[in-house]
């Protein structure tokens, strides 16, 4: 699906070079076709020399884009579309933002009313072409919501969902990855306190999480389906478990990812 579009991402921090790099390794953009904005435009130094443009000029990077992906912090939101304001000609741009807690109308209450706004939702596992993105709009054109869905396609998995879920996705699947990350963080602690030097631990509960992800998604079965057959009468992954229920293991990972709902729904607004 190679491109002869400009992208610009305007903030490049963690998700913005996470997407940028993710384009690039699917062969979508060549890094010449994509602009990186930041402040301070050392920082992008590296970057500027793989080919990537590299400016601290947001309304330049803009008018030179036919995409535009907003991939600031949303207390940065504001200023920055304060800038581009000039720069962003309603018929040629289509708006991407990844920016959380932030509604389509949001950004058009600022920018204008014609101009089509998509939000997306990846995570970080974009850089090695494993996202799950989530993407919703209320007044993007169904060829626009294609065409991005089938950009977020080369870098993982999209879905469409109503843009009322958004913070929900926001949680589950972008703060996820740190959630599932420190989940084989705590299962390799295990690991070493029973016998295994902390590097082979960790390598061995990465891969035991990757297969059990695998079994879900390639046999498209119930966790609980698979748990069972793990579990033998008596056994000991049964009493491990429930030990770990009686400490509240799902308990915690539901709460946790409703407060990180609840908090995502709420960053733009108490700004
Ligand atoms: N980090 C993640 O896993 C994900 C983050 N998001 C959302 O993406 C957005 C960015 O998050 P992160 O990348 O984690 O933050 P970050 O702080 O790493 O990146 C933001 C970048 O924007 C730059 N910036 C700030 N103001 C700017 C301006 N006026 N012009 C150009 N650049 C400017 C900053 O220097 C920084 O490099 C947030 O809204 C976040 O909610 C969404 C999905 C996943
Ligand atoms: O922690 C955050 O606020 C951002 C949004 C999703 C992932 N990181």
């Amino acid at each position: 699906m190679k491109t002869q579009q400009h992208i610009a991402i305007l903030g490049s921090g963690n998700i913005g070079l996470a997407l940028a790099k993710g384009l690039v390794k699917a062969g979508i953009f060549t890094p010449q076709q994509i602009t990186l904005t930041r402040r301070n435009t050392a920082a992008l130094s590296a970057l500027a020399d793989e080919g990537y443009h590299v400016t601290a000029n947001n309304a330049e990077a803009v008018a030179q884009a036919d995409i535009v992906v907003l991939a600031i912090l949303p207390q940065q939101l504001n200023k920055l579309l304060d800038e581009i304001k000039p720069a962003a000609n309603q018929t040629k741009h289509l708006l991407i933002s990844v920016v959380s807690g932030v509604s389509c109308q949001d950004i058009r209450t600022q920018l204008g009313q014609d101009v089509q706004v998509i939000r997306a939702m990846p995570n970080t596992a974009i850089a090695i072409g494993h996202s799950m993105t989530c993407i919703a709009t209320d007044n993007a054109s169904a060829a626009n919501v294609s065409l991005v869905l089938s950009l977020f396609d080369t870098v993982g998995v999209s879905i469409q969902i109503n843009e009322e879920l958004m913070t929900s996705a926001t949680a589950l699947c972008a703060c996820g990855i740190a959630f599932f990350l420190r989940s084989i963080r705590a299962a390799s602690q295990g690991g070493t306190e029973i016998g295994f030097h902390a590097h082979d631990a960790l390598k061995m509960a990465a891969q035991t999480a990757k297969g059990a992800a695998d079994l879900l998604l390639q046999l498209a079965s119930h966790p609980e389906q698979e748990i069972d057959k793990v579990t033998s009468p008596k056994g000991c992954t049964i009493a491990g478990l429930n030990e770990m229920e009686h400490n509240g293991f799902s308990s915690a990972m539901i709460k946790g990812i409703k407060t990180s709902a609840e908090k995502a729904g709420a960053l733009y607004k108490s700004e």
